[in-house]
């Protein structure tokens, strides 16, 4: 046996542990819906003509569970999955080792695809378009280009910033999906197949009380869950009850609307340095010692969805019921505006 390619080796994940409570087929996975029914169809005609399926993006915050789809893919499609990332793939010569390795219809999943290296990313567009790679050998007056004809595939992206995502590699994905964040339904489901799945199983309240505090998202929810089963074990029956739930989500910081330590802590700079703002994110990010990116492709997303706050030209802004759950007043200047 060879040693696996260093570049096929997914980065590794600190929630492995919740591999276990990965869904497998696309019966199996709960909500986004839309997206879900859209695949189905596409999945099923690319069988049928037995082609490969057309590339596909999926984007949205993270924990959404855009590789657990791209993996399901694979699964129904009937192919291997292989999978990379933006960032490791250094080198041209690093994705065409991969491409040229690919069987036909195989599923090559790109996480990170925005953090593509153009010199690499360069390469991928005649290799998305017509299954053709243009290499160029050597170097100087000897250097020529050669050209090699790739099985078809399905690439599979998935990013948390579809902005950083240059034009013509947007464009090359036929099937562009937005992942949105779980209502409470749906997480209620997830996190009562996830208890039974661990052996703890949930009474209704107590998948309810973590499905509330998840923030939206499934792989929060399976944190949370995880913890709870904790407390469960130890302190209680061994099973998910609401007070349990409750008592193990508020002692790891975990406020009634999911909110956290990061994310209070981010609220409380904008109201209590700032006076509700607006104030820059390069600030908040060198305030609270955070980078950007996390500000924005971690904290943000949930806190605009919760209207909790906005974002302005001249940056961002506390809304009135960020005030409210902080328990804080809001200034003044910022009752007119809410008048
Ligand atoms: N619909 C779902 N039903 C049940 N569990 C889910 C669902 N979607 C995601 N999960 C769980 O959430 C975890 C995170 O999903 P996944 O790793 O696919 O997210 P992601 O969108 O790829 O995140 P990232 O952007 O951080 O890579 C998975 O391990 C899986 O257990
Ligand atoms: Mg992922």
């Amino acid at each position: 046996m060879s040693e696996p390619d260093p570049t096929l080796r997914p980065a590794p994940q600190p929630e492995d542990a919740d591999r276990a409570l990965r869904p497998q087929t696309l019966d199996e996975f709960i909500g986004q819906r839309a997206a879900r029914a859209n695949l189905k169809v596409f999945i099923e005609s690319a069988r049928r003509r037995g082609e490969a399926m057309d590339h596909t993006l999926f984007h949205g915050p993270p924990g959404l569970g855009k590789t657990t789809l791209a993996q399901i893919m694979a699964r129904e499609l009937g192919v291997n999955f292989r999978m990379t990332s933006g960032p490791v793939l250094a080198k041209a010569g690093d994705l065409a080792a991969i491409l040229t390795n690919l069987e036909a219809r195989d599923v090559l999943f790109i996480d990170e695809i925005h953090r593509l290296n153009p010199a690499v990313e360069e390469v991928l567009y005649p290799a998305l378009e017509d299954f053709e790679l243009d290499l160029v050998i050597g170097e100087g007056p000897a250097a020529r280009t050669v050209r090699i004809e790739l099985q078809p595939f399905t690439l599979v992206g998935a990013t948390t910033r579809m902005g950083l995502l240059t034009t013509p590699l947007r464009d090359r994905f036929g099937i562009p999906t937005r992942l949105e964040f779980y209502d409470e339904t749906e997480l209620h489901q997830i996190v009562t197949r996830g208890a039974r799945l661990m052996g703890a199983p949930a009474s209704d309240g107590g998948a309810r009380e973590i499905a509330r505090r998840a923030r939206g998202t499934p792989r929060i929810a399976g944190r949370l869950l995880r913890r709870v089963v904790d407390f469960a074990i130890v302190e209680g029956d061994g099973t998910v009850k609401q007070e349990i739930a409750d008592r193990a989500l508020t002692r790891l910081g975990v406020d009634n609307l999911g909110l956290d330590t990061a994310d209070r802590r981010y609220l409380r700079l904008i109201a209590e340095s700032y006076a509700g703002g607006p104030v820059g994110i390069e600030t908040m990010s060198a305030a609270l010692s955070e980078s950007r990116d996390s500000l924005e492709d971690v904290i943000e997303p949930y806190l605009l969805q919760k209207g909790l706050i906005q974002r302005t030209p001249r940056g961002r802004m506390l809304a009135q019921a960020a005030w409210a759950h902080l328990g804080l007043a809001p200034p003044k200047s910022q009752t007119d505006l809410f008048e």
